[in-house]
């Protein structure tokens, strides 16, 4: 026998370690990676998904860094951890964790999460041409409807929580760049938005450290010069990120790029589900979007495309809000089990910025 051979038939065996193997299945939704964490997670307390986003960031952030940061993840990983909801009509219940902690919404997550939960059978069955899928996130329930026919499941529209504008042209002051007109807007998580030209940078052509570079300044100044409020709970009333534009905001059946720097300077390489909820918010709040006039969403970082609507308005509190229906395709890449050594020093893992 060759070594190749000996190795092909060999089943392939956990090396050692020490303590609980985690397992993850990995996906894609538009070059943005999902880990959905299968196994090896301790209890998770809480009675809500909201207070169980609070017990894990205050109980278990190291296993966020063993699956997020290096050597098993990198600076721009995205995780998903599936709950128990305390919300009747949910499926699952789902925390989202990256570079920095746990957000509150996460689109390209839940268009994979669509697919996972048909596909591992998270939901009874299922049913052609679509399947329904109630995934309770931190910011609320979305609903996810999954292509599905002779056995397989394909691309996943989302209805999310109630999107809206928060403030338009609100002048900030930001480092290296002077004065900045930014719209905020929430999208189950709030955004700055700002077209690209205004630092001189085009989003689908400009280098990515540049593009980040200004877009973090913005998050930074937005983050200590307005206040954010949100009207169902104060978990949610923070800067996620700031979205950088072409600015082709008014209608049009072409697409319109956009690029998410997010979390610690973490880079979105999908178009960002929850960043087109609020950009069409915004879009519906200026009235440059019509109800279900359908627009394309292009990622700059990987050209990757979502479709975003306004399909309903309705309220968030006082604000005037609007029901954004998201659509997208994710994929699988792999699956991983993790194992720890206890004499790794950097098991804990590490992130070079
Ligand atoms: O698609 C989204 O909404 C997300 N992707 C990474 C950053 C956001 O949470």
């Amino acid at each position: 026998h060759s070594i190749r051979e000996y190795l092909n038939q060999m089943e392939l065996q956990l090396p050692p370690h020490e303590g609980e193997e985690l397992s993850v299945v990995d996906m894609h939704t538009g070059g943005e990676p999902l880990r959905i964490i299968h196994s090896g997670y301790p209890e998770v307390k809480g009675d809500s998904v909201l207070s169980k986003r609070r017990y894990v960031r205050e109980h278990l952030d190291h296993l966020r860094r063993v699956l997020m940061y290096e050597p098993r993840g990198h600076y721009d990983m995205y995780g998903a951890l599936i709950v128990d909801s305390e919300v009747p009509e949910a499926d699952l219940g789902v925390l989202f964790m990256h570079n920095e902690g746990y957000s509150t919404m996460c689109g390209h997550a839940v268009i994979a999460l669509g697919r996972f939960a048909v596909d591992y059978k998270l939901v009874k069955e299922p049913q052609s041409p679509e399947t329904q899928v109630n995934i309770h996130c931190p910011c609320g329930l979305v609903k996810a409807f999954v292509e599905y026919s002779d056995g397989k499941t394909g691309g996943v529209r989302f209805l999310s929580v109630p999107a809206f504008a928060f403030a338009t042209d609100v002048k900030v002051t930001v480092e290296r760049f002077g004065e900045v007109t930014v719209d905020i807007s929430y999208g189950g998580a709030f955004y700055a938005f700002v077209d690209a030209q205004r630092f001189g940078l085009d989003v689908t052509k400009s280098r990515t450290r540049d593009l980040v570079d200004a877009a973090t300044a913005v998050t930074n100044a937005v983050k200590c010069q307005v206040k954010l409020h949100h009207p169902t709970s104060d978990d949610l009333a923070f800067l996620y990120g700031t979205i950088l534009t072409d600015g082709k905001d008014n209608y049009s059946s072409d697409p319109t790029a956009n690029i998410c720097v997010f979390a610690e300077a973490q880079v979105d390489r999908s178009p960002t589900g929850s960043g087109v909820t609020a950009r069409v918010a915004l879009q519906y709040h200026k009235g440059l979007i019509q109800l279900n006039q359908t627009r394309t969403f292009q990622s700059g970082a990987t050209e990757s495309q979502f479709t975003g609507k306004a399909v309903e308005e309705t309220k968030c509190g006082d604000f005037k809000a609007v029901v954004v229906e998201v659509a997208g395709r994710a994929f699988y890449t792999g699956v991983s089990r993790f194992v720890q050594e206890p004499d790794d020093k950097l098991t804990h893992g590490f992130l070079l910025k």
